[in-house]
Order: C-alpha cells, then structure tokens, then sequence
C-alpha cells in the first residue's frame, strides 16, 4: 500500500474482498494502487490506467443489486456533469462487479469538517456548491432516478472544484429505460463493449424532458423544452410512476416494509414494532424488479414519509435530503442528528412541531403512523432556530425542502431559479472554490470517518431515556 506514514504504525484497513488483486481483466488495464474507502457493499480503490496513466476508481462491489443498479443509472446519466462517471465496468459470473469511474479526491463531508476548522465557507462559496448538487440532482430527476441516499459524504468533489452525485447503489429508476444490464445469470465481460449499445436510447428519455436550466448546469447540448412542458411531462411522469402499491402490474411498488426501527439485520433483535414489518422487501421479495423499500438512506437525511415506512413515495425523498445538505452546508451542523429512527422524527417534530393531517392530509396513511404516537410538541423551535444568523433567503431554502407534504417541496429546477442564486454575492467561479486536499478521515480507523458512520442506520439502543407504553393501536413513546 502507499501513502502509509513510515512514522504510524500502519493499520491496515482490510477489505472485504482481496479479488480485485486477482482479477486478469482488470490487472491487465490498470494498476491497483490503494484502497481509499469502502462502504456497506463496496471496496474503492485509486488506480492508474496503463493505457494512458489516467488515475481512476476501482469500485468493486459486493452486493450484486447494488452494483446493478449503480451501473444502470450511471449509464443513464453519463452526460450530466454533476454526476460521477463511469468510464466502464467488469462484471463476469460468480465475481463481484467492479466499476471504474472518474477519480474525485474529496467529498462535501470533507469540506463542511474543514470549513467548521477554518471557520466558515463564503456565501458566494455556499452558492457555486448549492447550485452543483442542485444541477446533479435535476440531472437526475429528468430521467426519474431517484438516488435515496443523498447526504455530504455522496457528493464527491475533484480537484477542480466539480462536486458530483456519487455512490448510486440505492438509486431507483421510476422510469422504463431500454437498459440492457446484467441480468439473473451475470452477463460475461466484454472487453471491447464496455457499455450496453443501447446507452443512447436510455439517455434520450431524459432528452425529452430538457429545459432552460440546461445551461446553467452546463450541459448545453440538448434541445430546449419550455418551462410549462417541463412541468407537464414532469408532473405526467410522477403520475405514472410514482411508486404505487395499488398497481402492482405496471407501476414500481413497495414492499411491506417499515423504517421506524429497522434496516441492520441486528435491530430486527431488538426491535418492538417487528411484527409490523418484513425486513427489506426490496431485496427478498421479488428480486428487486419491483418493489421499494423504506430503509434507504442514511437516518440524519431520511424524510418522515420514509421514516414512517412509506410504501409509495417518488422523487421528493431526494428533496428533503436536499434540505438536510444546504441547511448543514449553512450552519456546518447536521440539521437533524437522530440517533435511532425514532429519535430521528422527535428531531424533526421539535423543529417543525409533530406531523398531523393539518400540515399533510395524507399522513395518516403512512404505515406507521398509527403504530407509534409522540408527545405533542407545544413549541416548535422552527427551521430559523436551527440557522442561526442566515438570511431569510437561505431559510426559506431549506424551508422549500424541508416539508412534511412531499408534494410541497420545491424541485431542483425550480430552486435553481430561485432569486438567491441570482443576486449578490453571486455564485463564484467553479475555479474559485475552496477544496480540501484529502478526504477527511481518510488516516483514521475508519476510512469513512466519523461522519458517515453517525445516523447510518438504525440503533434502538442509542436514543435517550424514553417510556413506551402500549396503546389500543401500537405505541406511544414519552421522550426525556
Ligand atoms: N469516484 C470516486 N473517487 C474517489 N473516491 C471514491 C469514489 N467513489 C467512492 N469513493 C469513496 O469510497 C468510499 C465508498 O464509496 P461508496 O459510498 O460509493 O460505497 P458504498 O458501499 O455504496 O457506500 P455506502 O455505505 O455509503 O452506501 C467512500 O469513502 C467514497 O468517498
């Protein structure tokens, strides 16, 4: 391994996996040269091309859904400059895929634990980085991918200042593609045909749906679609396919799945809703082709729609992880650091106050509503609170997000447009951003830091005193 300081003692990072060492096909092209992450399904290594001495990502991945659905949305996407592209992939029976993308040297995780060093980032600064996710984000919801997993650590920035969307693992895509990918059997490797021919039409879907902010994200190759189209197409599409449990046949659903108290297969132990939930159905029950599940995303940027085990949600989960991100780029805090899923809504109530039929009629069908009652919060502290000393503007932002009713918050085009990118300070230049030279926690134990571990999944034992008391219809917690 390089890069170890001779004067530590090195502690070697084991990955999950040593195959990529032993992989012809891939030794034959590129040189290995260090592990710089890994994840819950993945191991990423730095290497050189051999060809031409381009440093990339080796990403090899263990779970055979994830890595499916990385590469089929990467694909999709691969002309949208603010999402991580991937160069080819490997992927032959009984070995796990490794996907080679563009090498990015740090993340906004890094550069928020920097910033709360340095103290602070400009609001010129704030914008240019703003406006980037805004312009992956968009980038993807045009062609109806849903990520699922945003939040700092996924959006990964290059030395030039690109931030891109990054880590599609959990990405679904509410939209029939004509994607020919892996399929049950494992398709062999193809040297010479790194992508599937049909890239093109996939990508053409999301050509359909192009509009002025195009240029302003940078990809100025398509067509023009006038702004009333756009939302017309947008708003036919999330009619059609929006995940539906009601219409099995044609439409994405989900499974019956709960996120109040799952996600690791060690709190389903421990958990006191069990019975209210099958684990994962995404993943066990139909081999992924069809249904959604509730335990995506990490806690701190999950909405309540998901926390509650939505069975039927859409491209808005992405928008309030949306919100989570700028208020944490504002305040260089996480907005809403829940500890367990449950602690993670007690969060969230005593910000915006408790989520009833008044603020969102349709609460109350969420799986879990019923099961589980909170205290009510008499006081909310509200959203200004949290953000101290911002503008209005920047506040009402994040308000835009950060709404219970998933059909209120506001999407990336539209805050794109938003007045506050386009009055002084002004966005800077790309060139004039700030970048960290490395990753943060790249040289502690874990190569992820302590970041993405907090609020990456679910833990009942971590929340603070509470009193459960049974009721008629589930639960109702008292919190301390
Ligand atoms: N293109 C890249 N360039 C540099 N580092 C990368 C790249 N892609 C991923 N990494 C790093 O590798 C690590 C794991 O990557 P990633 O988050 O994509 O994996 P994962 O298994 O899907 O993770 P998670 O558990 O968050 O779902 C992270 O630290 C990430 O920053």
């Amino acid at each position: 391994m390089q890069n170890q300081n001779p004067n530590m003692e090195p502690q070697p990072l084991l990955p999950k996996s040593w195959s990529i060492h032993t992989r012809a096909e891939i030794i034959a092209k590129y040189e290995i040269l260090e592990r710089v992450g890994s994840g819950a399904y993945s191991d990423v290594y730095k290497g050189r091309r051999l060809s031409d001495n381009l440093i990339v990502a080796l990403k090899e991945v263990h779970d055979y859904q994830s890595a499916f659905r990385e590469i089929e949305a990467l694909q999709i996407l691969q002309n949208s400059p603010n999402v991580v592209l991937l160069h080819e992939y490997f992927w032959r029976e009984d070995e796990d895929a490794v996907l080679v993308l563009e090498f990015l040297r740090t993340d906004l995780a890094s550069l928020i634990s920097e910033a709360k060093k340095e103290g602070g980032i400009s609001v010129g600064e704030i914008k240019r980085w703003m406006v980037q996710i805004l312009c992956g984000v968009d980038a993807c919801h045009r062609n109806m991918i849903v990520h699922r997993d945003l939040k700092p650590g996924n959006l990964l920035i290059g030395e030039d200042g690109v931030l891109k969307l990054a880590d599609f693992g959990q990405a679904r895509i509410l939209l029939e593609h004509d994607f020919v990918g892996p399929d049950d059997n494992h398709q062999p490797y193809e040297p010479d045909a790194p992508y599937p021919e049909n890239i093109d039409q996939a990508a053409q879907v999301g050509d359909d749906m192009e509009n002025e902010s195009q240029e302003r994200c940078g990809n100025q190759e398509q067509g023009i679609m006038n702004r009333e189209d756009y939302f017309r197409a947008l708003d036919e599409l999330k009619a059609k396919h929006t995940v539906d449990e009601t219409d099995k046949e044609t439409n994405v659903h989900d499974g019956d799945t709960s996120c109040l108290a799952t996600c690791t297969g060690s709190d389903i132990e421990d958990d006191f809703l069990k019975g209210s939930y099958s684990y994962d159905a995404e993943d066990a029950g139909d081999g992924g082709q069809g249904a959604l599940t509730s335990c995506v995303g990490t806690r701190w940027f999950r909405p309540p729609e998901l926390l509650y085990g939505s069975t039927s949600y859409g491209l808005e989960v992405d928008l309030w992880s949306l919100g989570c991100i700028f208020a944490e780029l504002l305040t260089l805090q996480p907005l809403f650091p829940g500890t367990s899923d449950i602690d993670q809504l007690a969060k969230i109530f005593n910000v915006l106050g408790n989520l009833t039929e008044e603020v969102w009629p349709d609460c109350a069908k969420l799986p879990d509503y019923k099961t589980i009652s909170f205290n009510k919060v008499e006081n909310p502290i509200g959203l200004q609170s949290c953000l101290p000393s911002r503008s209005t503007d920047e506040i009402s932002l994040v308000r835009k997000l950060v709404c219970y009713d998933p059909a209120g918050r506001a999407n990336a085009m539209e805050l794109l447009e938003d007045k506050y990118f386009n009055e002084e300070p002004l966005p800077v230049p790309t060139s004039g951003l700030h970048v960290p030279l490395t990753k943060s926690g790249q040289d502690e134990d874990s190569p992820r830091g302590w970041y993405d571990d907090m609020g990456s999944d679910s833990d009942f034992d971590e929340f603070g005193p509470v009193d459960v008391t049974r009721t008629k219809t589930g639960f109702s917690i008292r919190f301390y």
